[in-house]
């Protein structure tokens, strides 16, 4: 829009409530609002940045994609200009998918990251390893699994200008662990929150009272408008915000005593692939894995 245009289109918007200011007080008043309403396209710019497309200005290319069978997202992040990228939390099943995008985006895959060790589907670090030599699997080292690079809260994961903090999230498992991008105010929260919900701590080391803690210690003291990104979603939700958890979510918002009764009734059946799971992400899914058992334990889930 021509400066011209945009002017005329503000004043429009203004209206005739400042039509008996003085000239130069309108002006003000309309430049005032002008610059309101141009922030609040940046503002917009940035989120729609943070829920898929690529943003031009922001150094930041983000991805979020979807598994329909264990209900995962995985991310994809990279830095525009250096075009290096990491995963967080891929699906065997979709690595190929994964990697075609990669490949289209000219990126270089550097990590593959882990948020832990899932019990629902198997990683898809080992074939993303096969697909695109030279990218390094990752894991938290409080999860007691095998990876080529295992992190330790406080550690940060660079893909050139893309930073994220590891924050330890236990208690849906010993080893969970959230990524934080304080640059573009984001964070991957795995399984620890889920939108207006959890993960459930009823197996691999749960513990509920360590789960609300860490939670509320090291998500939930982020700044408010801090978007936030979890492993799964079963209700066709994408994102979340620190604000909007700490307001609504019916499980965190409780005390404690609450919170714990509530995780010990959830009354969830088991993971449907989670035999298969555990042991071939204990192993950062497969990799590692003879042959044989590999192709056996793949086709199992
Ligand atoms: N039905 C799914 C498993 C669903 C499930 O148990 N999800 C986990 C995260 S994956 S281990 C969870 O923590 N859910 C919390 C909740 O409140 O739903 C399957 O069979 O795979």
């Amino acid at each position: 829009m021509a400066t011209t245009v945009r002017l005329l289109w503000a004043v429009r918007r203004v209206g005739t409530c400042y039509q008996s200011a003085s000239p130069a007080a309108t002006r003000a008043i309309i430049t005032n609002r002008y610059y309101n309403l141009y922030h609040l396209r940046e503002l917009n710019t940035t989120t729609i940045m943070a829920s898929g497309f690529v943003g031009s200005n922001s150094g930041l290319l983000f991805r979020q994609l979807f598994d329909r069978d264990s209900c995962t997202y995985t991310y994809l992040l990279a830095d525009t200009a250096t075009k290096e990228a990491l995963l967080i939390d891929p699906v065997i099943e979709l690595a190929q998918r994964d990697a075609t995008l990669i490949k289209q985006l000219k990126l270089n895959l550097k990590y593959v990251v882990n948020t832990h060790v899932h019990a629902d589907h198997i990683t898809g670090s080992g074939m993303l390893k096969k697909l695109v030599p030279g990218c390094v699997s990752v894991l938290s080292e409080a999860s007691g699994g095998d990876a080529d690079l295992k992190v330790n809260p406080g550690d940060v994961i660079k893909v050139g200008a893309v930073e994220l903090e590891v924050r330890a999230t236990p208690g849906h498992t010993a080893g969970c662990v959230t990524f934080v991008d304080h640059a573009h105010g984001m964070a991957f929260t795995g399984d620890a929150l889920l939108i207006g919900g959890c993960g459930r701590t009823d197996f691999q080391e749960g513990n509920p009272e360590t789960l609300y803690k860490a939670v509320h210690s090291q998500i939930l003291t982020l700044p408010d408008q801090y978007l936030l990104y979890p492993a799964h979603d079963y209700q066709g939700l994408t994102v979340t915000s620190v604000k909007e958890e700490k307001e609504n979510n019916p499980r965190l918002t409780k005390s404690l005593t609450e919170f714990v009764e509530i995780m010990n009734n959830l009354g969830l059946p088991y993971p449907r692939k989670i035999d298969v799971s555990l042991p071939a992400n204990k192993v950062c899914g497969l990799y590692s894995l003879p042959d044989d058992l590999a192709a056996e334990l793949q086709k199992a889930s």
